[in-house]
């Protein structure tokens, strides 16, 4: 009925853009800061601006990473370097934190004042997931996943949750190492191949693939359905409702 191999027993789910709406919430204010600072830079050297591609630059660079790694990672793809930094360091540094901070700032005012929206779909098969007596953990590397959670009324479904301030306390690497959902089958008191990850980004499949999860089920929200199969997925779905009722041997 759950459209997932008999041997799992726990569900390890991804937050932003698999259970809500929010990667659209992040993208969005990833494009606008690195737009500011890379305009800036232009500015300074001369150099053509070239703006972040929400399309390839987020799914490649940041979507699924903590938040610092992402700032790096795209940096370093422009070939751009930034000092570290301190993870207090105040939203104008041009640091890697500062940037990151500078990011937080415009999310938290975008979620606080518009909300967040859940994937119906995703609700209706957590509930279906809860209904069968599976354990349900949410990993996600954002600082704000308990904020989110909250937020989106998901509290009562899941039980355990690993985010980014939890990595950031444990020393566990960012996805797409399996760090954080290893972590999560842990907290479950399961064993990896007993559980399933589903994730929307690259990195996250490749996260579930790299742990030996017993399976992993890519969420395509961006039409990169042959991308996250090549990252790592077992099977692509755009709306977890999907996966009710297919028929497929449980
Ligand atoms: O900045 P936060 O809230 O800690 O989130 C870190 C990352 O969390 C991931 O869930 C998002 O896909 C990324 O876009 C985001 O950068």
């Amino acid at each position: 009925m759950l459209g997932l191999p008999a041997h799992v027993t726990a569900c390890l789910f991804d937050l932003d853009g698999v259970l809500t709406q929010t990667a659209r919430v992040h993208n969005v204010a990833w494009t606008a800061t690195f737009d500011e600072y890379l305009r800036r830079r232009a500015a300074a050297t001369g150099e053509p601006f070239r703006p972040f591609d929400p399309g390839s630059d987020y799914h490649r660079y940041v979507d699924g990473r903590q938040r610092a790694d992402g700032v790096r990672t795209f940096l370093a793809s422009r070939g751009i370097v930034l000092p570290e930094g301190h993870p207090d360091d105040p939203p104008e540094a041009d640091t890697v934190h500062g940037l990151g901070n500078r990011k937080n700032v415009l999310l938290l005012s975008s979620i606080r004042s518009g909300g967040v929206d859940v994937y119906p779909g995703s609700v209706t098969y957590l509930k279906a997931v809860v209904a069968a007596g599976l354990r349900r953990a949410v990993v996600t590397a954002s600082a704000n996943g308990r904020e989110v959670i909250a937020a989106a009324g998901l509290e009562p479904l899941l039980e355990a949750r690993i985010d980014g301030l939890v990595a950031r306390a444990e020393g566990l690497r960012g996805k797409p190492e399996p760090d954080t959902f290893l972590a999560g089958a842990k907290v479950l008191g399961v064993d990896p191949a007993e559980a399933v990850v589903f994730e929307d980004a690259l990195a996250g499949v490749a996260a579930g693939r790299a742990g030996g999860f017993g399976y992993v089920v890519g969420v395509d929200r961006a039409g990169q359905a042959d991308e996250l199969l090549a990252h790592g997925a077992d099977i692509v779905v755009t709306d977890l409702a999907d996966l009710l009722d297919t028929g497929r041997p449980e």
